[in-house]
């Protein structure tokens, strides 16, 4: 064998776009998601690469099959923050070796389709591009487990044909952009909050529930989602910079659950 150089310094594995889609039945009104996830772990795993010793792998295909089966008997499987948090305290409670977990997820939509005004009870449609992502962590490195959850959208395109303008900008020899007083606004809304877990309940499984009661994910991202919207349309805009800010002072005041907020707005230009 040749002579080893350098090291390992970190290592991170796992198995992406994993795809799943639960429905769940009561009577006539059925309930469904669709995710696609990608789940990385951490931990006593250097082996693996530095002996070619395999007894330390959970098998990324076996990573798969846990999504499945999580997607089956997961009571949050309706709830993406709760279901992401649980596909990753489900991996580093099973695994001694495994110390951290990380899930991505982009929850696809389904929205009822409306017959006759009415929400149909197992009919659905997918109303736009726009994707929920959810991130969670689970972190037991410490010795405690510690972990984070964080929650967004992407890919929400939005326009408004006045109530926006720019102005007072920069100016020198390499500005040709004219100033305008009344243009069209139009961004894909990309956004990501950190929820601030409650200190008081330990990270397990079983508060999951609890958790939840305390910072009620799917309402928080409700009114968050709408706030954006809103703001968006409402505000006199001085420039994209201007307007996002401001919807990040509205998201903050009206969740405390909220710790921070990031929004991507990228222009999209209509002459
Ligand atoms: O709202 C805007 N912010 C900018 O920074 C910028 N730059 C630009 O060319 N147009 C705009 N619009």
């Amino acid at each position: 064998m040749s002579e080893e150089v350098g090291y390992l310094s970190a290592a991170r594995y796992g198995k992406d776009l994993v795809r799943v889609c639960r429905v769940t039945r009561e009577g006539n009104t059925h309930h469904v998601v669709e995710y696609t996830a990608r789940v990385l772990l951490e931990g006593d795993i250097e082996t693996s690469y530095t002996k070619a010793d395999n007894s330390v792998v959970v098998a990324t295909d076996t990573v798969k099959n846990t999504v499945y089966i999580l997607s089956k008997t997961s009571p949050h499987v309706h709830n993406p923050p709760a279901f992401a948090l649980h596909i990753a305290l489900h991996f580093t409670t099973t695994y001694p070796h495994i110390s951290k977990c990380f899930v991505d997820l982009i929850s696809h939509k389904w929205s009822r389709i409306q017959v006759g005004g009415k929400a149909h009870g197992w009919a659905f449609e997918r109303d736009g591009e726009e994707k929920g992502v959810i991130e969670a962590c689970a972190d037991k490195s410490s010795g405690k487990t510690t972990g984070y959850v964080k929650v967004g959208l992407k890919d929400l395109l939005v326009l408004k044909t006045t109530g926006s303008s720019f102005t007072n900008f920069h100016r020198d020899q390499y500005t040709t952009l004219q100033e305008v007083d009344d243009r069209l606004f139009s961004t894909s809304v990309d956004l990501k909050y950190d929820v601030a877990l409650p200190p008081s309940v330990p990270l397990t499984i079983e508060n999951i529930g609890k958790i939840n009661q305390h910072v009620d994910f799917q309402n928080v991202f409700q009114k968050t989602r709408k706030a954006t919207l809103e703001v968006f349309a409402t505000d006199e805009s001085a420039s994209v910079q201007a307007t996002m800010y401001k919807t990040a002072q509205r998201v903050l005041r009206e969740s405390p659950s909220i710790k921070s907020v990031t929004y991507a707005y990228p222009n999209k230009h209509y002459m």
